[in-house]
């Protein structure tokens, strides 16, 4: 691929010859780009994507300069994704003519490889992507289409229990799921952020034990109020906060979900045990695999009916995977909506749509668990 780039330098328009893409994938997380600069003929990758998949692959020999760049733009990504924008990391890496050349070599091979394709090129891009130079981090407001929180909000009052799956950063999830009334002030939000098996299995436990001494505290004080006659109106003002259930929240990285999901390990029953005692769920830095082997263990274990809704490519496999499936047609492609049972043009309209196609699901309400991607993909489509 020879693509001429023009780019203005301040000192005349010159063009970048564009050698190499290397697309986004969800697995990734990032994409790159690779030029030959018109005047010094250097090669040069530019990547863009995801704080983790951008930072992790830094090269490891830098100054203290550059360390300081690197704390400020961590600092600087915190902010943005507790201010709830969608963040992303560029980095660039200047390559050597005989490494370009030996890589672009093996990648042609790659590309036209008759088997395992997809494996190949995944390495291929692992191989080049790596030893990167932070340039820095942009913040971008992704905003949320217009009615989701009351939508949300309609779904949990007829019984639906709403679990978000996302790829977005933990921060920034959990901001927008303040935003989107998946998450209330009142709530108690357990976060899962393990980093070894054993560390998940403790935590899950502990907020199993957790919940279930919070049950039996609050049994207890139904149990006195009933029996408890006169002394009930004072017992029960005084004994407001213990007695009356406090919703959950649970929030679970993609990294914890390795754990859970792995199938040699016997953490998937506990963690749903613990996500069956949560109002809502959420998921954050998912992979298109992990979003529909969470759908496929709710529908196995928790014997539900299960709806997903998506609007990207890394949510065709979930909507696949969920009893009901629904594409929102927008900005990210036709692809979710091609591999739905139902498209709908905004998420506003699922309200409705649950309400006309009642034969499937208005009378099992209560027992569906919903899964849905929240995004503002503005869409073309007319309802
Ligand atoms: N075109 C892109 N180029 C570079 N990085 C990207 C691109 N699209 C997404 N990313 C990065 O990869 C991450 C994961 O993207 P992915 O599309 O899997 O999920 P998401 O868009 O964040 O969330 P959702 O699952 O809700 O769609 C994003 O959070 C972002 O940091
Ligand atoms: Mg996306």
């Amino acid at each position: 691929m020879h693509t001429r780039q023009p780019h203005h330098t301040g000192y005349g328009l010159c063009e970048f010859e564009v050698l190499h893409v290397l697309p986004f994938d969800s697995n990734r997380k990032r994409m790159s780009i690779i030029v030959r600069h018109p005047e010094t003929q250097e090669k040069i990758l530019y990547c863009k994507g995801a704080d983790s998949a951008i930072l992790d692959n830094l090269s490891r020999s830098v100054d203290d300069k550059t360390k300081l760049l690197i704390f400020r733009t961590q600092q600087q990504l915190n902010s943005y994704s507790k201010r709830g924008l969608r963040v992303l990391c560029m980095a660039k890496r200047v390559l050597s003519d005989p490494e370009y050349e030996d890589w672009a070599m093996k990648h042609k091979e790659a590309e036209n490889a008759l088997s395992d394709r997809e494996r190949k090129l995944q390495e291929s891009y692992h191989r080049i992507e790596k030893n990167f130079t932070l340039v820095g981090a942009t913040g971008i407001e992704d905003r949320l289409q217009d009615g989701v929180p009351e939508t949300i909000q309609s779904l949990r009052n007829a019984g639906i229990v709403v679990w978000v799956l996302t790829g977005d950063k933990q921060e920034t999830a959990v901001n927008i799921a303040y935003s989107c009334a998946l998450f209330t002030p009142g709530m108690e939000i357990l976060k899962l952020n393990a980093r070894t098996k054993d560390q998940a299995d403790r935590t899950i436990k502990f907020f199993l034990q957790q919940s279930e001494h919070q049950e039996t505290v609050q049994q207890q004080a139904q149990v006195g109020s009933v029996s408890n006659g006169r002394a009930h109106v004072e017992f029960s003002s005084r004994q407001e906060n213990s007695s009356s259930p406090k919703e959950r929240g649970l929030v679970v990285d993609g990294r914890t979900l390795v754990f859970i999901l792995d199938r040699r390990a016997d953490l998937k029953k506990s963690f749903l045990t613990l996500a069956g005692k949560c109002s809502a769920v959420l998921c954050c830095r998912a992979t298109p695999l992990q979003k529909s082997l969470i759908v496929r263990s709710a529908k196995d274990s928790l014997k539900v009916l299960t709806l997903a809704v998506g609007d990207g490519a890394n949510d065709v496999s979930m909507i696949q995977t969920a009893d009901v499936g629904i594409g929102i047609s927008g900005l990210e492609g036709r692809q979710a909506v091609m591999a739905s049972d139902y498209a709908i043009a905004r998420f506003r309209h699922l309200e409705k749509l649950l309400l006309v196609h009642g034969h499937w699901c208005y009378d099992r309400l209560s027992r569906i668990i919903l899964y849905f991607f929240y995004k503002n993909a503005v869409s073309n489509f007319l309802p």
